[in-house]
């Protein structure tokens, strides 16, 4: 694999703050050299300043033509600063950007190449703001901070180097509260890392009881949890709004000591000034030219030290960003090799979640290929696990899972991604036209392919009746359909996959039988002549499959065919038992509700 020398990559947020800073250096040292030269510009009219005074005090009738003179070079020097400063943020901006598009680009390529447990583990709310709000905190660094802090570091370098030129005494009056103010700063920000932590993860909680909250939203409704729900978020909000208020609190007193002393080097500047103006020491123009920058001498500093704090939460950031991209990818051989007929087996497979909570233990299936196996047993036995195994969004802790007799571990992801599709219990479909959701990843397809799918999924007709017909753009995740109808279009993607294994973890909740009956046929004709591995939620839908697995407490119980498990006694005629009674049961009491009515 080549050597990584992306800008993104690295260890730990300091080193990818480096790596950032690293690759774009010509353009981030031009926008320095701008910046400072900006700088110096913007001191040229304090030396206009101290040239006029000297003017006015050592000549009887001072030259109009030469004030005038060093007026116009003030005001051109005052004008080229800005112009110098608007080119060099103007190159920060460019660079900050294609930062931020780069650094977003390699989080999301990260992303894709995850175990889906890492990316679940985290939380879209979590992920969402490391991708937006703290990608966003690193523009601001490299477009503002950095031009900004390079400058202002200037100003304080060159004065304090002009003033000790000019006058020793007056500079050590204009600096000797900086000592002073760094001791109150030291102060002020001492445990603020422990602060930064706790306001950021207060804000990392926010975004994902926010995020949940939006996602749930249908949920919340239902189940009329808005009160607690809401309680849940404006908890999440002002815990984070305390964290800030307690970091702000422990800033308070060195913070106001910092900005109060920087403030009182006027106090040290005057008398000291009009002491050594007294006494003859100093001239009048050198007296006004202490004043003039003594004065604003400690404007940039300050500006220094709130970039500092600002460094720290731009550092929480980019440790949390640089971990998401260390995170090991799935292992991914890259390597197509020759597959056999399309059977999965699971041979002896464990896995756990937590390492400490093992969910399958010992699993054997044998999903032969072309024909239809069913996992059915109780919820939580391990049946969903099994098709997350199959499909690689985690891999095994023991044993082995094979697709067409090879290791799914030792062929491409891309190859088994072509080799299996999934249907998952409740689809996802993009906020997209239907026929962008249909033709996910294959836009090649043709309109003759894509309706012939949907014929098949039993979806046509209803797509059909929908305003725009295949060019209807769906709700956010598929929200204007109803399960049945979402769970049908994810059939036909499946279908226009065309993959020879087809895992689908059939939907829990309780369609119509109308919508059962469409579900059913659709699965009829994705499993014609594609090895189907059905996660049953229901038994009635699987008493014809060529064979049943039965699972319980992650492991399997027994195996075969309907019959012979109804022969068996065990465990699947225990849950058909159950299943038909529940089925009578509810049968029976919509009779009387239906009675009720009449
Ligand atoms: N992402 C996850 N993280 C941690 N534990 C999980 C996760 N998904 C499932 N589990 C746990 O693993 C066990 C098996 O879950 P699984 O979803 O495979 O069961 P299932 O048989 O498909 O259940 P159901 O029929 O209710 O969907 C359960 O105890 C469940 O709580």
């Amino acid at each position: 694999m080549a050597a990584e020398t992306d800008p993104a990559a690295g260890h730990g947020g300091r080193e990818l703050l480096r790596s950032l800073v690293r690759s774009q250096r010509r353009r981030l040292c031009a926008a320095v050299l701008l910046a400072v030269a900006a700088v110096a510009c913007q001191l040229v009219p304090y030396l206009m300043a101290y040239l006029v005074a000297v003017e006015l005090v050592t000549q009887a009738s001072p030259d109009g033509g030469v004030l005038i003179r060093y007026a116009v070079i003030a005001l051109v020097a005052i004008a080229a600063g800005t112009a110098l400063m608007g080119g060099a943020l103007a190159i920060s901006h460019v660079c900050a950007y294609w930062l931020l598009h780069r650094l977003r680009q390699r989080i999301a390529e990260r992303l894709a190449v995850l175990p889906l447990g890492e990316v679940t583990r985290r939380g879209s709310g979590r992920i969402g703001k490391l991708a937006m709000e703290d990608v966003e905190r690193i523009e601001v660094f490299i477009a503002h901070m950095l031009p900004d802090a390079v400058a202002a570091l200037t100003v304080v370098a060159a004065t304090t180097v002009w003033l000790f030129v000019v006058d020793w005494r007056l500079a050590l009056a204009a600096v000797a509260v900086v000592p002073l103010a760094m001791l109150a700063m030291r102060h002020a920000t001492r445990g603020s890392g422990a602060w930064v932590a706790q306001w950021h993860g207060a804000g990392m909680a926010m975004n994902q009881t926010v995020t949940e909250f939006l996602q749930g939203i249908k949920a919340v409704k239902v189940f009329n949890r808005q009160t607690d729900t809401v309680a849940r978020a404006t908890d999440a909000v002002r815990r984070y709004v305390d964290a800030e208020t307690r970091w702000g609190t422990a800033f308070l007193p060195g913070g106001a000591a910092y900005f109060t002393v920087m403030a009182a080097n006027v106090v040290v500047v005057v008398p000291v000034g009009l002491w050594l103006y007294r006494d003859g020491a100093v001239d009048l123009p050198t007296l006004l030219l202490f004043l003039l920058l003594a004065l604003g001498y400690t404007a940039p500093l300050t500006k220094l030290t709130g970039y500092g704090s600002q460094l720290r939460q731009v550092r929480f950031g980019t440790d949390e960003i640089a971990a998401l991209l260390d995170t090991p990818a799935l292992p991914d051989t890259g390597r197509r090799v020759p597959l056999g007929p399309a059977s999965v087996e699971l041979t002896d497979v464990e896995f756990g979640y937590h390492p400490d909570r093992r969910v399958l233990d010992g699993v054997r299936i044998h999903a032969e290929a072309g024909r239809v196996t069913a996992i059915v047993g109780p919820s939580g036995s391990g049946k969903t696990t099994v098709a997350r195994l199959v499909s690689r969004f985690f891999d095994v802790s023991a044993g082995q899972v094979r697709v067409g007799g090879v290791d799914v571990r030792d062929m491409a992801v891309d190859q088994l991604m072509d080799t299996v599709a999934v249907v998952f219990q409740d689809p996802f479909l993009f906020h997209d036209t239907i026929r962008a959701n249909l033709t996910l990843g294959r836009p090649d397809l043709d309109d003759e392919a894509v309706h012939q799918a949907a014929r098949a999924a039993r979806c046509h007709d209803f797509i059909l009746a929908l305003p725009q017909g295949y060019d209807t753009v769906v709700g956010e995740r598929g929200a204007t359909l109803s399960g049945g109808e979402r769970q049908r279009i994810s059939i036909a993607r499946a279908l226009l996959k065309d993959a020879p294994v087809v895992v689908l973890d059939e939907a829990t909740a309780s369609t119509d039988p109308e919508n059962e009956v469409w579900i059913q046929e659709a699965v009829a004709n994705l499993a014609a002549g594609r090895t189907l591995l059905v996660i049953a939620h229901r038994l009635t839908t699987v008493r014809d499959a060529d064979r049943i697995v039965v699972m319980t407490d992650g492991r399997v119980a027994e195996s075969g065919r309907h019959d012979e498990l109804l022969r068996a006694d065990g465990t699947y005629a225990r849950l058909w038992a159950d299943a038909t009674t529940s089925a009578r049961w509810s049968l029976g009491v919509s009779g009387e509700r239906s009675g009720a009515h009449t």
